[in-house]
């Protein structure tokens, strides 16, 4: 069995110390939050925009002080709007103890900080203009806070373009595409994931040429958001113009752009321009922005799409929530692949940056199968290639990967991390062409590192038709026919406890005392199997590039052995990225594992280490019970 290390030499380099299985592995200690917060600064900047100029150059304004302190408690609700890479907040009522925060005035000042930060990234002289396009998903709340971007991108004195409902990865091409090539694009919309959040919420995410901004950027932008409203409490930055706003279909482009790819790449030999003539495809859209992947690229390809289900935005999500972590949105699809005899379902998540798919015998390929498939498709296409995914992924996914000669970068969860991590092996000289996150965030080398779910069936539909065109039988399914699954897997999370803003604090104790428990050897039996900063493979690898990107979230994985020293299981544990809670995933290899782990996690670390005294461990109280 060929488990294989990863990674770029140039960055990562065995740890120094010797397992109790003898394996050099080991860990960095924890790097320092990376927060520029200043609380309570007395002196405030206000660009010339604040009295609704349009200037990016910046002046220093002393606010008196009990003002500016007032004001300071709020700016510090518009700094934690910030959420890795995104801008994340409550956008409606409706929240029990949850008070809106993602105020239009707030997104107002966000346009505006980013405005200034995007001039002084771009290097652009003061006056040049900046073109910035705007997009949203069909959330209830999208309609007012693009009003508010449109407002605060004019009033600092961009030119801004309305795409209305567009997918994020299509909002990124639209700083790429030669018809619209803006210097920036702002998505409205909410990631959700497994642990999904409610309609409530809405949040941003921004894009240059050069693709997402990283945590650092957003950071950087909301802190500069923060000072600005502390001026406009002061009543400077009131008034302007009306915004003038230019309504694009970028959404058109973006769909051409996915339907030549896919007739160039198949180059039919009978119906160039329908390739998909004879294919049956489901897309399940969940009511997100996903249904014009049916008309605009299935159906014009000459596929027939009938079956498809919830293809018309609506953000109450009356069906399931659209995700292809989503159980029910999945076997809804393998429902209609079935009924409708397909030979593909295709499932998005709202903004259609993550996909998963339903193979023709009703099979679903999402998380580690969906990494796996791509894997093979790309392995193909870049023999030997890494290819990097989050830290849950199983062992078995490593093997398969490894057994295609590709090697397998794991890293800490987050998609974001997953791509700047795949970004930063090829500039260190490692070819890495895939970087997929259990979650179904996919990135291609290919496609400007840029998660796009759209794409990612774009490439299984192509080598759909090219299998049979081939003549191999058994549809997409059968490439992943030998990737073994873990007998079972869950995911407990457990609540930090206490005040919000100390939450990623205790998460990091909590996090690194099972670190620490399992070196100090107070828990006999397990092994850490990664430094949640690098690779896993022969023994834990530190990451040791002189410029690692920020971190999100801590996080340690660990198996458990037996006396035979044969291993029953891993776990991987983890801060949330965007919520106050530790994420417990556990895999065991034996039926009956998950719980044998969690017993064992539970009185000998969770109860003896005292971190039960600021976490909420009920969940797993109840798991074990
Ligand atoms: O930390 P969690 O709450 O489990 O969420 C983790 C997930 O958060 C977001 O949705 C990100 O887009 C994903 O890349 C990440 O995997």
């Amino acid at each position: 069995m060929a488990t294989v290390t990863t990674s770029s030499p140039a960055t990562l380099q065995p740890c120094t110390h010797t397992s109790r299985h003898g394996v050099a592995r080991y860990c960095p200690s924890p790097l320092p939050w990376r927060r520029r917060w200043s609380y309570g600064r007395m002196t405030t900047r206000a660009t010339a925009s604040s009295h609704g100029q349009p200037s990016a150059t910046g002046g220093w304004v002393e606010a008196p002080a009990g003002d500016a302190a007032a004001a300071g408690e709020e700016g510090d609700s518009i700094r934690r709007l910030q959420n890795g890479p995104d801008v994340r907040g409550v956008a409606l009522e409706g929240e029990k103890g949850r008070p809106v925060d993602l105020t239009p005035l707030a997104v107002e000042l966000i346009a505006e900080s980013f405005r200034e930060w995007l001039r002084e990234e771009l290097q652009r002289p003061a006056g040049e203009e900046l073109r910035v396009s705007v997009g949203r998903d069909p959330r209830l709340s999208g309609a007012r806070l693009s009003a508010a971007l449109f407002a605060g991108l004019a009033r600092a004195g961009c030119s801004v373009f309305d795409m209305g409902l567009a997918t994020t990865p299509a909002c990124f091409m639209s700083t790429t595409l030669p018809r619209f090539n803006y210097d920036a694009s702002i998505m409205i919309l909410l990631q959700m994931t497994a642990s999904h959040l409610p309609y409530t919420r809405n949040g941003l995410k921004f894009f240059t040429k050069r693709g997402g901004l990283t945590s650092g950027d957003v950071e950087d932008i909301c802190d500069r958001a923060a000072r600005k409203y502390v001026a406009r409490k002061m009543g400077f930055g009131v008034g302007g113009m009306p915004p003038v706003v230019m309504r694009v279909d970028l959404m058109s482009a973006y769909a051409q752009h996915l339907r030549d790819i896919i007739k160039q790449r198949v180059a039919h030999p009978a119906h160039y321009d329908t390739p998909l003539k004879g294919f049956k495809v489901v897309v399940n859209a969940g009511n997100g922005c996903g249904g014009f992947f049916t008309w605009d690229v299935l159906e014009k390809l000459g596929a027939d799409t009938t079956g498809s289900l919830h293809l018309e935005p609506d953000g109450t999500f009356p069906n399931h929530m659209p995700n292809p972590e989503d159980a029910t949105a999945m076997s809804l699809t393998r429902d209609a692949v079935l009924a409708n005899g397909a030979d593909l379902g295709v499932v998005f998540d709202t903004d259609v940056d993550r996909s998963g798919v339903v193979d023709g015998t009703g099979a679903a390929i999402n998380g580690d199968k969906l990494i796996a498939l791509m894997s093979a498709i790309v392995l193909d296409e870049h023999p030997g290639t890494t290819v990097v995914t989050d830290a849950r992924a199983s062992d078995g996914l490593t093997r398969f990967i490894a057994s295609r000669g590709g090697h397998h970068c794991l890293y800490r969860v987050g998609y974001r991390n997953v791509i700047d991590k795949g970004v930063q092996l090829n500039t260190d000289g490692v070819e890495t062409h895939l970087m997929m996150e259990t979650t179904g965030h996919g990135a291609l080398k290919e496609n400007y590192f840029l998660d796009d779910g759209a794409y990612m069936v774009v490439k299984i539909v192509i080598e759909m038709v090219r299998m049979k065109l081939a003549g191999l039988e058994g549809g997409v399914g059968s490439l992943i026919m030998d990737l073994e699954e873990p007998a079972e897997s869950v995911l407990l999370r457990m609540n930090i406890l206490g005040e919000p803003k100390y939450a990623k604090q205790r998460g990091t104790m909590a996090v690194e005392a099972f670190k620490e428990y399992i070196q100090e050897d107070k828990l006999s039996g397990w092994v850490l199997d990664d430094c949640g900063d690098c690779s896993v493979g022969e023994g834990c690898l530190v990451d040791t590039n002189d410029h690692p990107n920020d971190v999100d979230a801590y996080m340690y994985r660990a198996k458990l052995y037996n006396e035979n020293k044969r291993p029953l299981g891993m776990v991987h544990v983890r801060q949330s990225v965007h919520n106050p809670n530790i994420a417990l995933n556990m895999q065991s290899y034996v039926p009956g594992g998950c719980k044998y782990m969690a017993m064992d996690l539970h009185k000998r670390f969770l109860l003896a280490s005292g971190v039960n005294d600021f976490v909420d461990i009920s969940e797993v109280e109840k798991f074990v019970k």
